[in-house]
């Protein structure tokens, strides 16, 4: 039995069954970061002592009997946008260096709840801006597939160690396709929830009207399970959470497909699109329909407006959220200012880094009086003729598929990732996100050389149950993570 390859559902009956104790698998999680994380770079931070001295009581609780939760045992890495009591979050940015919170995400007291164990936080694009983790303020993260790519971003650390065995899952956030793209890149299943579904309280806003956490892993089942925890309303601290209380998306999950309609918009396989992801995907599309499903092509006219709408509309809230790091009250603080507007202009000229420096300008611009109607209220007239695009689809569909990326990972030494230049590439993954309907990239194919590709599956506002069914049943034709096994990682 190889620890690491164990999926979080096999993990949490071999602890259940007494088969292996918690402190055996977070000892042989830890062997392997320590092995392989110095080239992959997942990890900002490791909360080793944490996990072990967790681990051991854990280990004392299974040894009477007591396993209470539904993660007992089973560990986790967190992306660094969430916040961790007492523990540090950096958002990948020098901004936030040092910031330990001082209280938990909710996402993260539900997990603690279930007795899951936290192995450390996640390297990430700094305040989730970008596609490639490149912008991270301490390291690049790189595939573990192949070390010459990209894991893809934002969450590119959390997708990397749940590829390479560091972690059975972890949680990565989602404003215009940072879980989803990451997970394709890297060959495993995540999921952009339903805008509300998951509470934001302690996730480190980006852009609030969009921005939502997310579950990683390597099965279907296990992303129904660690998303069935994680969702549900936050009365107290997040308005925006909604009271939907069908939070059970495993009952049924296996049901077969048959007679389900599926929807493939001729744009999302547009020119843009590359022939070994056009290719994966339409080999998708015939394992579908040989579960019984139908798909057709539809169209989504609006779909060439998405990415200039989102990177307004996420830009101005990001100028606006942004606005608290202001050099007083928390994080970096710039040496030898002469007066108060001084240390304001240091502290984040020299705290935040290009990416999200141009983002401010660019949200701060659109924002201000002479330009919002030019630029902001055209942006929300653009988002509503997507969702229109889209909500008309799935009057007819049950589910919406195409590829989740335009590409599978770059090469760092083919593409040239530089400014607003990869923004287009984001072009498939921001409808879910605009529109607030909920997401799952699953793995459906490798290109020649091995780099996974990776299909989405978009439904109807909380209809995830629909979406984790329709991606089980294609697991049991195509399983990645089981061909993966029988792969070397680039890493070792
Ligand atoms: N945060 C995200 O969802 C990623 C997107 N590429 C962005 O830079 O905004």
């Amino acid at each position: 039995m190889n620890i690491n390859e164990l999926t979080v559902e096999e993990l949490y009956s071999k602890i259940h069954s007494k088969e292996i104790k918690p402190s055996e698998v977070v000892g042989a999680l830890f062997e392997r970061i320590e092995k392989y994380d110095g080239n992959i770079k997942a990890f900002i931070t490791l909360t080793k002592e944490q996990a072990e001295k967790t681990a051991a009581e854990l280990d004392r609780l299974q040894a009477e009997d007591k396993m209470d939760g539904n993660m007992f045992g089973v560990p986790v890495g967190i992306k660094d946008n969430i916040v961790t009591k007492d523990i540090l979050t950096t958002c990948a940015s020098r901004m936030l260096h040092n910031f330990k919170p001082v209280y938990d995400a909710t996402v993260m007291t539900k997990l603690k709840n279930e007795n899951s164990i936290l192995m450390g936080k996640l390297n990430m694009d700094e305040f989730a801006m970008g596609s490639t983790s490149e912008t991270s303020y301490f390291q690049t993260t790189k595939n573990p597939w192949n070390l010459n790519c990209s894991p893809g971003g934002s969450s590119g650390g959390s997708a990397a160690a749940v590829a390479a065995g560091f972690v059975p899952y972890a949680l990565g956030t989602d404003t215009g396709g940072s879980v989803r793209q990451p997970a394709s890149f890297c060959g495993i299943v995540g999921m952009k929830p339903t805008y509300g579904r998951v509470s934001r309280f302690g996730l480190i806003a980006f852009a609030s009207s969009l921005d939502q956490v997310g579950p990683m892993t390597r099965t279907v089942r296990d992303n129904a399970k660690v998303l069935e925890l994680i969702s549900g309303e936050d009365k107290a601290n997040d308005m925006t959470s909604s009271n939907n209380q069908d939070t059970d998306f495993l009952t049924g999950i296996d049901k077969d497909i048959k007679g389900m309609k599926l929807a493939l918009p001729k744009e999302f396989l547009g020119s843009d699109v590359d022939d070994e992801v056009t290719a994966a995907v339409l080999k998708a599309k015939e394992r579908f329909e040989s579960l019984g499903a139908t798909v057709e092509e539809v169209e989504m006219p609006n779909l060439k407006y998405v990415v200039s709408s989102y990177y307004l509309i996420a830009s101005s809230e990001a100028s606006a959220n942004l606005a608290r790091f202001d050099g007083i009250r928390y994080g970096y603080r710039a040496e030898n200012a002469k007066n108060l507007e001084e240390l304001y202009k240091k502290s984040r000229g020299e705290g935040f880094g290009d990416e999200v420096k141009r983002r401010i300008l660019l949200g701060t611009y659109v924002l201000s009086a002479g330009h919002y109607d030019d630029y902001y209220v055209k942006a929300q007239k653009l988002r509503r003729l997507v969702s229109n695009d889209v909500q008309r689809i799935l009057t007819d569909y049950d589910l919406i598929i195409g590829p989740t990326s335009t590409t599978p990972a770059h090469k760092y030494d083919e593409v040239e990732i530089e400014g607003t230049k990869e923004y287009k590439n984001d072009i498939l993954t921001i409808p879910a996100n605009l529109v607030g309907v909920p997401s799952l990239s699953i793995p459906c194919g490798l290109t020649e050389d091995n780099r996974p590709i990776g299909m989405q599956l978009i439904g109807n506002h909380f209809e995830e149950r629909k979406i984790y069914n329709a991606a089980y049943q294609f697991e049991t034709l195509y399983n990645l993570h089981e061909e993966l096994k029988n792969l070397t990682m680039g890493a070792e």
